[in-house]
């Protein structure tokens, strides 16, 4: 299991968003959180790599270890964690800068300048996405310039570019149109060859399509977590299957 969550609990001030959460994921699949609007399934993927370090009044207990290491303990670099935990949010948010650069970011960041290690980099990035043919042509211009599903795809550009091993996706399509969306799906079920991927929806039919393992989040609490054929064919507990069916959310 590449992640390992043990008894998480997640106060924002004095309401717990998280309770007692455990939940193992496996290496190179997709796992999708599913559950009503405010249960916790952004707030539990934003543990991942520390993104709600910076929100005031939050407080943690239990542990969250990436491969094998405690990410809270306090010698985990936040910068380290997150050049192995990239992020894709709900809107598309390319930096108002050429293509080339936005993919080029990351990489400078930490440290890589030389012009043929980058052009190599960008282009495999852009490869990855499924982005390349539809920009190579036209790296210098600004990323603004591209719709918002191609939009979407330079951000997992960008997040690919530092070489991650997780990638977190939080509602990454919601914003798009359908056709965009497809893509974006295509290309997870692609990434996951690869990296370890974990999405937000709050569109369950997504979450059987592309996912191979569900969660089911209520109230802040993991009420199932399954192989997706199995959450949704025969969820164990009665306020999946209450949930899957429609009768609330
Ligand atoms: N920064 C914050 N400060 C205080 N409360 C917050 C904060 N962020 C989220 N919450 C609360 O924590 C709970 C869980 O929110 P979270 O965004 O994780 O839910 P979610 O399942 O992702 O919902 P949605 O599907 O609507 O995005 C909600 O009750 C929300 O109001």
């Amino acid at each position: 299991m590449i992640i390992e969550i043990e008894k998480l609990q997640l106060y924002y001030g004095e309401f717990q968003a998280l309770k007692n959460v455990d939940l193992s994921i496996p290496e190179r699949s997709v796992t999708a959180f599913i559950g009503p609007s405010g249960c916790g399934k952004s707030t539990l993927l934003r543990t991942l790599n520390r993104m709600n370090d910076s929100i005031p009044g939050v407080r943690i207990e239990g542990t969250v270890s990436i491969q094998g290491r405690d990410i809270y303990a306090s010698d985990t670099e936040v910068e380290f964690l997150r050049k192995r935990v990239g992020m894709v949010f709900q809107q598309p948010n390319p930096f108002p800068k050429s293509i080339y650069d936005n993919v080029a970011y990351g990489p400078r960041l930490h440290g890589r300048t030389k012009k043929a290690e980058l052009d190599e980099l960008v282009e495999k990035s852009l490869r990855s996405a499924s982005l390349w043919e539809e920009v190579k042509d036209v790296l210098k211009k600004s990323a603004w310039s591209l719709s918002g599903g191609q939009q979407q795809r330079l951000c997992i550009a960008r997040a690919l570019a530092v070489e991650p091993d997780i990638l977190l996706m939080d509602e990454s399509t919601s914003a798009l149109d359908p056709i965009s969306t497809t893509k974006i799906e295509e290309l997870t079920r692609e990434l996951c060859k690869q990296y370890t991927i974990v999405m937000v929806t709050h569109n369950m039919h997504q979450a059987a399509r592309i996912s191979d393992r569900t969660v089911f989040f209520l109230n802040g609490e993991v009420v199932e977590a399954a192989d997706t054929q199995t959450l949704f064919s025969s969820p164990v507990d009665q306020r999946t299957e209450d949930y899957i069916s429609g009768r609330f959310g």
